[in-house]
C-alpha cells in the first residue's frame, strides 16, 4: 500500500533515472495524446465499477486512475503543490 505522495514520489524517481521496463518510462514516451487517452479509459471504467461492480472493483479502478493522473501530471511539468493550489 502506498499514499498519493508516496507514488508521486516514485514515479518522480522513474520518470528521472528511466530505468528499463518500467511502464511509466513507457507512457511519458507514449505523449500527452496517448496518456490522456488512457485516463479518460481509466475514468470510464472507474464510473461503470462504481456503478455496477462494488466497492472493490471500483477502489482498483479508482487507483489506476489516480495513477494515470499523476502520469499525465508528469508529462505536462506539473508539480503537486500546482494541483493542490486548486483544491
Ligand atoms: N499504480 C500503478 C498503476 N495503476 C495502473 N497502472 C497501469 O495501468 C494499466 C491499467 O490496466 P487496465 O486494467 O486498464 O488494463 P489494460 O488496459 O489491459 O492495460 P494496458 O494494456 O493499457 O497496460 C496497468 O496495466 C498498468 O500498466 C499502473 N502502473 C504502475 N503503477 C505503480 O507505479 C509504480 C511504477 O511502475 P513502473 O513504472 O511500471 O515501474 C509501481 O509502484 C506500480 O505499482
Amino acid at each position: 500500500m502506498k499514499t498519493f505522495e508516496q507514488l508521486w514520489a516514485e514515479l518522480s524517481e522513474k520518470a528521472a533515472s528511466r530505468p528499463a521496463g518500467s511502464g511509466t518510462v513507457a507512457q511519458l514516451d507514449a505523449g500527452v495524446h496517448a496518456i490522456g487517452k488512457k485516463l479518460v479509459e481509466e475514468a470510464a471504467e472507474s464510473w461503470m465499477a462504481a456503478e455496477h461492480e462494488g466497492k472493490e472493483a471500483a477502489a482498483l479502478e479508482i487507483s489506476q486512475l489516480l495513477y494515470h493522473a499523476q502520469v499525465l501530471m508528469l508529462a505536462t511539468g506539473l508539480e503537486l503543490d500546482d494541483v493542490y493550489a486548486h483544491l
